[in-house]
């Protein structure tokens, strides 16, 4: 049987890494990228040492042509590609009137350009193929309800819902899934970003809400990286065949439906 590959972005740390490991675990070969070449190296290096397969790829989402660029290396050396991971994304903090011009257009980049890139950039070639392919995307709480002092992180992660039905519904035709994750609050470097800076808003202007977050977790406990991370390995499987266009939410209770 030929070895399933799946692409991941974002893979160097955090819930990107974790999809790494259990994808590769699961019997992928996983082409591990990020932005930080040192970082996606670290991932393969755990991978290899659980003797799974994997190697590591630079690419900056924001950019069409290196997501292009990766998509077509791996396809080359390969074959084929059967699932996307479009992992990659960035946060900033801030009271709503503080948002700069500047926040929006790197947080657009990196959260839904890079989303869309890499749509893009596997549909082309998933389509040519008979068995189509899985393309997932990193949604968030942010995608399913607007947080406090996180005003454009939400709309950036609600625009990759649409993003994700809109190609869901196209897509479909040509056996193509497309889906979201939408973990809660991870034990990731990305939340103790937006802890960090929280923890001093809420000194100066002692109006955040967003600790509150955490309260609210059913489960009782932190999200750690493999708990998103196994929820894109089903959707990963065949098991997820009949799922598309869906974000799902996977936080220990913290958003209901
Ligand atoms: N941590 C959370 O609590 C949480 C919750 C909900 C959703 N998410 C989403 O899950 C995804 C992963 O989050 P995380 O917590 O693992 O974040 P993280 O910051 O720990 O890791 C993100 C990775 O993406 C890489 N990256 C950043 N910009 C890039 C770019 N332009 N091109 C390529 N790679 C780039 C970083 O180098 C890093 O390795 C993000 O999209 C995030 O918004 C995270």
């Amino acid at each position: 049987m030929t070895q399933k590959i799946a692409v991941i972005t974002g893979a160097g740390q955090g819930i990107g890494r974790a999809i790494a490991k259990i994808l590769a675990a699961d019997g992928f070969f996983v082409a591990a990228s990020d932005i930080i070449m040192a970082a996606a190296e670290r991932t393969v290096k755990e991978i290899h040492q659980q003797h799974h397969h994997a190697a590591a790829y630079q690419t900056n989402v924001i950019y069409q042509h290196d997501l292009e660029h990766l998509v077509t290396q791996v396809v080359a050396e390969h074959g084929h590609i059967d699932v996307m991971v479009n992992d990659a994304g960035i946060v900033k903090v801030g009271p709503v009137e503080q948002v700069t011009d500047r926040d929006v257009d790197e947080l657009m980049a990196v959260n839904v350009k890079g989303v869309l890139f890499g749509i893009q950039a596997a549909a082309k070639f998933m389509k040519k193929q008979e068995s189509g392919g899985k393309i997932i995307n990193a949604a968030g709480l942010g995608a399913m309800e607007g947080m406090p002092l996180l005003s454009a992180y939400s709309a950036s992660k609600f625009a990759v819902r649409g993003l994700t039905q809109a190609a869901a519904k196209e897509l479909a035709p040509y056996h193509i899934t497309v889906n979201a994750y939408s973990p809660g609050v991870v034990n990731s470097p990305l939340w103790d970003i937006i802890n960090a800076q929280t923890e001093k808003l809420d000194q100066e202007v002692q109006q955040t809400t967003l600790k509150q977050f955490k309260d609210r977790i059913a489960l009782n406990r932190i999200e750690e990286p493999a708990d998103a991370a196994n929820l894109v390995a089903f959707l990963a499987s065949e098991r997820a065949n009949y799922i598309t266009g869906q974000t799902i939410v996977v936080d220990g209770g913290l958003h209901m439906n």
